[in-house]
């Protein structure tokens, strides 16, 4: 029968491929020019990984599409992820997926963001507190700090809590160091130490939960409230811990990185947060009301998302005039997709100022959309304006960006100065 759609011989394949190892080394010479360049090649480009093939969408209107039609899995980093991470909301598929987001997302719900407000101001106001004129800190450790304290405070309030807090916060840097690293060997002695330790201590929070429910105002208090077994709240736990930190700690890092490189951004930014916060508690009115504080987030999420997802086909698809049979591996690359200049002028120019389109979404589409975005927002702009508010921070040098699943600062020390 006679069909419109190209099969797969017809998608270009990227440049730099050599005989025997395909992509690889052109991949590894310089991985995040690579993702960039490829959308010279055509809106679909097939890059050569192992085994099999990986067809990278390019065009932002198919990245839309592709999550938003039927017909796709996650692939092979959640598969991979699954195995060392459980079966939680973030690494989770299909049917198990649905009915997990069915019981988490009410818990992230804007009205219940809202009880955590005052929680998460506490945090960001303790941190400035702690800084003095003059002294360098370490902004992108004390972000990544500063989030896994307000997800932690978020997901256990109460004094049955505290010592499994201070022993996740030792424990959490030691697995996100060695988590790409274990990505790709099959033991990582360190990493699996801290994450047996992090799975049995959660379990027995659980335990304690069970046993004297509280009043069920915290996350984990609302997910044994729930109709899951042990294992699954686990994984649950495991799982907003993973994906709560890193992203909102890198995004908040590159905030105080563009802002010591845009003055004229950071007066406008610091303008705003005196006159919206001014001493007021915050609420998520006056968040409303931080217009600007939330166009410089947004430019950071633009110009530094997340690296790679990846997709798997489970039945026959159409895309982009191509037709993927069942089992066909399909990447996309926010990073490079939010460097199109068809989409943004002079995309490499911090620009709070730049309209965004429709395809812009740090959050993604689709029934994987992250669910922590309302919660995420909040700790973002109440930490930057807070900090704002405050203080000015000061690049000391050169800041190198790192590979990474969000590709941040390698460090980032900054010299605290008064405002
Ligand atoms: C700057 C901050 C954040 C960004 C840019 C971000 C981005 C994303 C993206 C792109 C996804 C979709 C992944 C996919 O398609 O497979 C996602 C999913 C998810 N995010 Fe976030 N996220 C952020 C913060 C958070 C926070 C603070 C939490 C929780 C406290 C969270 C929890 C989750 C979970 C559980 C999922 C999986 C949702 C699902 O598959 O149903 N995220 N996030």
């Amino acid at each position: 029968m006679f069909s419109a759609m190209a099969d797969l011989r017809s998608v270009p394949v990227a440049p730099g491929r050599l005989p025997g190892i395909g992509h690889l080394g052109a991949l590894a010479r310089g991985p995040l020019e690579f993702l960039v360049a490829l959308r010279g090649s055509g809106d679909i480009v097939r890059v050569d990984l192992g085994p099999k093939p990986v067809y990278f969408i390019t065009a932002p209107r198919l990245h839309r599409q592709a999550l938003t039609t039927p017909g796709f899995s996650r692939g092979r980093i959640y598969e991979r992820a699954r195995t060392l991470f459980g079966n939680g909301l973030a690494t989770s598929d299909g049917a198990l997926h649905l009915r997990q987001r069915r019981l988490v997302q009410p818990l992230f719900h804007r009205a219940h963001v809202e009880s955590y407000l005052e929680m998460m101001a506490a945090q960001a106001r303790a941190l400035v507190d702690s800084w003095e004129h003059g002294r360098v800190v370490a902004v992108d450790r004390a972000m990544s700090d500063l989030m896994l304290k307000i997800v932690v405070n978020a997901l256990t309030s109460r004094d049955i809590g505290r010592s499994a807090a201070a022993e996740i916060h030792r424990l959490m840097p030691v697995i996100m160091k060695g988590i790409a690293l274990r990505m790709v060997t099959p033991v990582h002695p360190r990493f699996d130490a801290a994450a047996d330790r992090l799975r049995r201590l959660v379990g027995e929070l659980i335990t304690a939960y069970r046993a004297s429910p509280g009043d069920g105002s915290d996350l984990l208090a609302m997910l044994v409230a729930a109709d899951m077994s042990d294992e699954q709240i686990c994984d649950e736990v495991v799982s907003l811990l993973m994906a709560g930190t890193e992203t909102p700690s890198s995004t908040l890092a590159w905030v105080f990185h563009e802002l010591a490189r845009h003055p004229s951004v950071e007066q406008r930014l610091h303008a705003e947060a005196r006159s919206v916060l001014g001493g007021a508690p915050v609420t998520m009115e006056a968040l409303g009301r931080l217009e600007y504080t939330r166009r410089v987030v947004t430019e950071a999420l633009r110009l530094h998302p997340t690296l790679l997802f990846t997709l798997r086909t489970t039945q026959t698809v159409s895309l982009g005039g191509v037709e993927f049979p069942r089992g066909v591996e399909l990447a996309y690359s926010p990073y490079a997709l939010h460097r199109d200049p068809s989409l943004y002028p002079s995309p490499l120019h911090f620009d709070p100022d730049r309209s965004v389109p429709d395809a812009f979404s740090p959050f993604n589409f689709g029934v994987h959309k992250c669910v922590g975005e309302h919660f995420a927002w909040a700790e973002m702009m109440i930490t930057v304006a807070t900090i704002a508010a405050r203080w000015s921070l000061r690049s000391c040098g050169p800041v190198r960006e790192v590979l990474a699943i969000v590709p941040r600062p390698r460090s980032l020390p900054m010299r605290v100065v008064a405002r």
